[in-house]
């Protein structure tokens, strides 16, 4: 396409001028024209007189102004290029009359200059140093100055000597022989800009300048000058005369400079060949490239990259490397660098022509100035990160998602739930956030039967069926093990209806996850419990997860498969349980546990044992029953210690009333907690303890509830049996109110079925619960086992048990648990 370049042009014949159409004419106009046909630029004049062309310039309304005189001053608002397009100076002409052989002759005198040309310039500053007044008087071009000379309006006009001579002859002027400030014409441009066309000029001008035959010295000779030196006044020949005895010694100087030049020649090649193969073997990408983004250099590393030789990249852009998208967002960063002139590092992802290769690299790129200051160029160095950022991306991925299913890890989602919160804590009528806690109930079974590999496929699967049931924008995240997050942040602002959707989308987790999956090729059924906590003033990201944990577990202990909400209590239960975890850690060692006993009782013999029930004395909370802190010592396994102190005293005491002939047959009934009887020591350790007290096996009667034999029965049952086989033997505790199965009661080796007292406090008035007992007491007699009725009240529970045939009673009618002083007393 063509370039338009549009070009300041006024009348300053021979040098510049406009022709009959208007377009650039004289010596730099029909030079600017040679230069515009060999680049295909489509010169646009824009006439102007020399002061208005200037101001169009440095305004950027012209692109290029010949004919303008290199000054330091200027060169603050304009571009110039290297190899001047003309040689020139300035001299005085004077109107007939007026006689002027030295510059101070000027004092008192009117002097025609051109507004803002280097004359005034020049002469105003002569006058101020010399202190000799002259009187400037600026025109706006130079034939009106010409023309203001001639008419006697003034005495003398400065002007450059090519339009000076021209005008002489036309008004029969005087040429003074004051010739001052020898200059170099150019053609500008305003600074920063159209820096091209500046190039292409230097570039025809140092050509053409250096061929006789070239359209530089024809245009100077169609214009009359055949150099720029040329007509250059008589006198100025006799200096050069004067001159050129000194030119001998000139050369002697210059050979002495040439054999300088080129010492220096050789190091500078020693120097950039050592240069070369310092940047060859660097392991980074080394590269120039001008203003336009043509590679001026690239280094082994970067013509690697580019598959060609270093020499074949110079010239050429990134687009012939890198596709579209990576050379628009290099030239992107190389722009920032050449017009801000600064430093500029910037990961750059640059992907080659043919798309097959990706690279990251880290850019450091900086502008290459000239002496002027002026950019010419950039210099980068980059270096390939490709290998870091996988490696990065890959660290990235192993702490912060799951490997077994991909999903945000606990990380993760702790530290977007943290963001939230603190989010929702700022910003108060934001969106409402809720974090639901998913535990798959008896996940733990199918790790033991299916093993883990099955374990991790339904994990996999769980996370999927979840993930796609999920928006966007909530996270789900895997905690570990089986248990699920699911972060929701974008609910209503309203808490009513923001509990409401996520209680909805609680209950649809659970739907979707007591769907079958496909396990092994066979449908595979599992439930879920989920636990909700909404986002709530003061409570951090820590207490939000713990909170919905809670939850999680509530709606475990509710029966599993359902969504259960956080409140307040379960907060207030979990700490009242680690006070009591604290506390019981203390008790054992300092002895606040004691034990009381509740008399049993058979029918015509009175009292015949006790059931020994403990109780703790707290330092400062009194007398705790057992009910507060026996099923907390359950869950954190303190009961086993706790259980084995138990039967230790009670078989002490067995062995105390073994001594005495009116308790030597009494029995102790001691609670064995689930835990213990689970223990795989248990046998061994009744055993011992019984060997240590020498209490009689016969009168240790262990108390078992139904709900722990739900598990594990057969070893249960054989350690029943090594325990029977040594004497002791078993009642089972709460009897009706479990899971009773008939055939697994036949295979216990039981002694004694205990009427649970929920059924003997209505004995009265339900008549279901008489036909219970009746029942039971049925049951016993055909499996020959003893009933003891407990709770018994009031005498008409007794009799009324005694009418159904209950031969054992226990029960605050008979007496309450009191401490063994009190007991032993009440029994006398
Ligand atoms: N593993 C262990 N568990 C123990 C031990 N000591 C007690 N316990 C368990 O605590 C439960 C509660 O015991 P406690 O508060 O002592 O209550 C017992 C009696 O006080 C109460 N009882 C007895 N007669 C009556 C009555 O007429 N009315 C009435 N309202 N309550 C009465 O029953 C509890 C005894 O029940 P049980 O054990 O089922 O016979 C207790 O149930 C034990 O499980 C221990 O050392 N280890």
């Amino acid at each position: 396409a063509e370039r338009e370049v549009v070009v300041g042009v006024y009348q300053n014949a021979p040098k510049i001028t406009a022709d009959a159409d208007g377009q650039p004419s004289g010596i730099l106009g029909d030079l600017l024209g040679e230069i515009a046909r060999s680049q295909q630029w489509q010169l646009k004049p824009v006439q102007c007189d020399w002061a208005y062309c200037l101001q169009l310039l440095q305004a950027g309304e012209i692109d290029l102004l010949p004919d303008v005189a290199y000054t330091e001053q200027r060169a603050l608002q304009l571009d110039f290029h290297e190899t001047p397009a003309l040689y020139s100076w300035s001299q005085l002409y004077t109107a007939p009359g007026v006689s002027l052989n030295s510059i101070e002759q000027l004092a008192g005198k009117t002097v025609l200059v051109l507004q803002d040309s280097v004359q005034q310039h020049y002469l105003q500053r002569w006058s101020t140093e010399s202190g000799i007044a002259v009187q400037l008087s600026t025109v706006r071009s130079m034939p009106e100055a010409f023309a203001l000379l001639s008419a006697g309006q003034a005495e003398v006009v400065a002007a450059n000597h090519y339009f000076g001579q021209a005008q002489r002859n036309k008004y029969n002027l005087t040429q003074s022989n004051v010739i001052f400030q020898p200059s170099r014409l150019f053609y500008a441009t305003k600074k920063g800009y159209n820096q091209d066309l500046l190039t292409v000029i230097e570039t025809r001008l140092a050509q053409w300048q250096s061929n006789a035959s070239s359209p530089y010295y024809q245009v100077l000779q169609r214009w009359g000058t055949n150099t720029p030196q040329r007509q250059v006044p008589q006198y100025v020949w006799l200096i050069l005369a004067m001159l050129s005895s000194l030119l001998l010694l000139a050369l002697a100087g210059a050979w002495w400079l040439k054999r300088q030049v080129s010492d220096k020649t050789r190091h500078l090649q020693v120097s950039e060949d050592r240069l070369n193969t310092i940047l060859n073997s660097v392991d980074a990408h080394i590269y120039i490239k001008d203003i336009k983004g043509r590679y001026q250099y690239v280094n082994r590393k970067v013509a690697q990259l580019f598959g060609c030789e270093p020499a074949e990249a110079v010239g050429r852009r990134d687009d012939a490397f890198f596709d579209a998208a990576s050379s628009a967002n290099i030239q992107q960063n190389d722009q920032k660098v050449l017009q801000l002139g600064e430093r500029l590092v910037e990961e750059e992802y640059n992907t080659s022509l043919d798309g097959e290769q990706s690279h990251t690299f880290l850019s450091v790129k900086l502008p290459l100035r000239d002496n002027r200051g002026h950019i010419y160029a950039l210099c980068g160095i980059s270096t390939d990160i490709t290998e870091l950022k996988q490696h990065q991306q890959e660290i990235h991925q192993l702490a912060f998602y799951d490997v077994l299913t991909g999903l945000p890890n606990r990380r993760m989602v702790l530290e977007r739930l943290k963001h939230a919160v603190e989010f929702k804590q700022r910003q108060t009528d934001s969106a409402q956030g809720a974090l639901l806690f998913i535990d798959l109930d008896h996940f733990k079974d199918l790790n033991d039967s299916l093993g883990h590999a099955m374990g991790d496929q339904l994990l996999q699967q769980v996370a999927q069926r979840l993930q796609t049931h999920l928006r966007k924008v909530d996270t789900l995240a895997r905690l570990g093990g089986d248990e699920f997050v699911v972060l929701l942040t974008d609910l209503h602002p309203d808490i009513e209806l923001s509990s409401q959707k996520a209680s909805l989308i609680g209950e649809k987790i659970v739907q979707l996850l007591a769907e079958p999956f496909e396990l092994q090729e066979r449908p595979y059924t599992i439930s879920a419990s989920v636990g909700v906590a909404m986002f709530s003033d003061g409570c951090n990201s820590d207490e939000l997860l713990q909170r919905a944990d809670l939850a999680m577990y509530d709606a475990k202990d509710r029966g599993r498969n359902g969504v259960r909400f956080f409140n307040q209590q379960m907060q207030a239960d979990v700490s009242s349980r680690a006070d009591i975890v604290n506390g019981l850690r203390l008790a054992l060692a300092q002895q606040q546990f004691v034990l009381h006993f509740q008399p049993q009782l058979q029918r015509d013999a009175g009292v015949v044992g006790a059931e020994v029930l403990i109780r703790w004395q707290h330092p400062t909370e009194g007398m705790i029953a057992p009910a507060h802190f026996i099923p907390v010592a359950e869950s954190s396994g303190q009961i086993q210690a706790i259980g084995r102190w138990v039967l230790q005293q009670s078989c002490h005491q067995l062995a105390e009333w073994a001594r005495w002939p009116e308790t030597a047959n009494w029995y102790l009934a001691v609670n064995i907690s689930a835990r213990q009887l689970h223990s795989s020591g248990f046998v061994a350790e009744v055993s011992k303890v019984l060997q240590d007290s020498g209490a009689r096996p016969q009168c240790l009667v262990l108390e078992i509830t139904e709900s722990q034999l739900l598990q594990d029965i057969d070893s249960v049952i054989a350690k029943m049996q090594q325990l029977t086989a040594l004497g002791v033997r078993f009642s089972l505790d709460d009897f009706g109110t479990g899971y009773s199965s008939l055939s697994y009661l036949k295979r216990l080796p039981l002694r004694q079925l205990k009427i649970d007292r929920s059924f003997v406090r209505d004995i009265l008035t339900d008549p279901n619960d008489k036909a219970i007992i009746k029942t039971i007491l049925a049951l016993g007699q055909s499996l020959e086992l003893a009933v003891i009725a407990e709770g018994v009240e009031t005498d008409d529970q007794y009799q009324k048990l005694l009418q159904l045939g209950c031969q054992q009673f226990q029960g605050y009618y008979f007496g309450k648990p009191e401490s063994l002083d009190v007991f032993m007393k009440n029994c006398k």
